[in-house]
């Protein structure tokens, strides 16, 4: 199977090329901020990163139609199951048109589609675990207004991948475990696995500070800021100006680990409060198993953190053992599962609103 895989983030294009489940190349294509900063939004964006795709696609010396699958990260879509969604019109409208959220992962659709018609009919093009997986029970969507409901939007690929990949080293199947998994990196989200399904997560909204979103915040100061800031400066606040960004000026675990090292004492407290909020975010996933979680799994880019890790563990081994999967393992979770889909080993789903 030859497949390529798509995952735009805010200011990068990460792809991969993959045959027979071994990885040929890898890039991660960034794109400047005065580059993207034009846009109004990230829709518009389309053209310039198909264009960096296609470059890179052809250095590597690829034929695009010998393609087997193409698989990208999957955007803001409606609540939607795990696993595959073959990319049609439905969804490229909704991406292009009315997405839930402006988010850059909102583009893989777009730019695989795009990439799909150069390599021919033959080639199937999916997400994979958007960040839209919905597998919350009733229970779980009530959030103490009528009116609103909670909503299970995350880093589904990452999680669900780490926590297949941290099932299968102990010789278990992810549909048999109980996991919490933190991914932990520019945004965190922490999520609830059971009996292979993501019942519970806790991201954006609810969750812990990350190192540039501010993840829960007090409610009433909330809604008195929103009278002295537009929606715009809100959600600049609340998703790229927020977290150690906002106390320390640097969105840069390693950045923040030089200062404590040489006695800063607002960088240490801060640091102190992300791995409190971590913890307190696992922990609150704990009792909907009444305890019986298995391990909990850290991944992101500050799993790569010892200093951050060690605190938390001090906090959270009590619940489960802890294991440390740092990174991300999106790559390979997007082309084993087109693979997956492609052999007939798995189906694949349609988007149809
Ligand atoms: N070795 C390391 N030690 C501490 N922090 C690290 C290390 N490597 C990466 N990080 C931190 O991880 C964060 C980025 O996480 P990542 O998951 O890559 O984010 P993104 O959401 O942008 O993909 C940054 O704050 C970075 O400083
Ligand atoms: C939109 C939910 C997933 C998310 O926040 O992804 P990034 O951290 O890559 O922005």
């Amino acid at each position: 199977m030859r497949i390529l895989t798509i995952n735009p983030g805010a200011t990068s294009t990460k792809i991969g090329y993959v045959e027979e489940e071994e990885i040929v190349y890898q890039e991660t294509i960034a794109h400047s901020v005065e580059k993207l900063q034009v846009f109004d939004h990230v829709q518009d964006q389309l053209e310039l990163r198909l264009q960096a795709v296609l470059d890179q696609v052809h250095e590597w010396g690829l034929n695009l139609k010998l393609l087997d699958g193409i698989g990208a990260r999957g955007g803001l879509l409606p609540p939607v199951q795990s696993g595959a969604y073959e990319i049609n019109q439905a969804m490229l409208d909704y991406l292009m048109y009315r997405p839930r959220v402006e988010h850059a992962s909102n583009l893989g659709a777009l730019l695989a589609e795009k990439i799909r018609a150069v390599a021919g009919k033959k080639t199937r093009a999916f997400v994979y675990d958007p960040v839209t997986v919905d597998e919350f029970p009733p229970v779980a969507r009530i959030s103490g207004l009528k009116g609103m409901e909670r909503e299970s939007i995350g880093h589904a690929l990452n999680m669900r991948a780490v926590a297949r990949e941290v099932a299968e080293n102990q010789q278990r199947t992810y549909e048999d475990v109980t996991y919490i998994v933190a991914h932990l990196g520019g945004g965190n989200s922490i999520s609830l696995h059971h009996q292979g399904r993501m019942v519970d997560l806790i991201s954006d909204d609810e969750g812990p500070f990350s190192t540039e979103r501010t993840g829960e915040l007090p409610v009433k100061q909330v809604i008195a800021w929103c009278y002295d800031h537009s929606q715009k400066e809100m959600m600049t606040h609340y998703r790229k100006q927020g977290g150690v960004l906002s106390y320390l000026g640097t969105n840069d675990a390693r950045e923040v680990e030089k200062r404590i090292a040489i006695g800063d004492e607002e960088a240490s407290l801060v640091y102190e409060a992300m791995a409190y909020q971590i913890s307190k975010g696992i922990g609150s996933l704990a009792p909907i198993v009444a305890g019986k979680v298995e391990g909990i799994i850290m991944t992101g880019g500050l799993a790569y953190s010892d200093v951050l890790m060690a605190a938390v563990e001090k906090q959270v081994a009590f619940i489960a053992p802890v294991y440390r999967v740092p990174g991300e393992r999106e790559l390979m979770a997007l082309a084993k599962g087109v693979a997956r889909v492609l052999r007939g080993e798995e189906l694949s789903h349609q988007l149809t609103c």
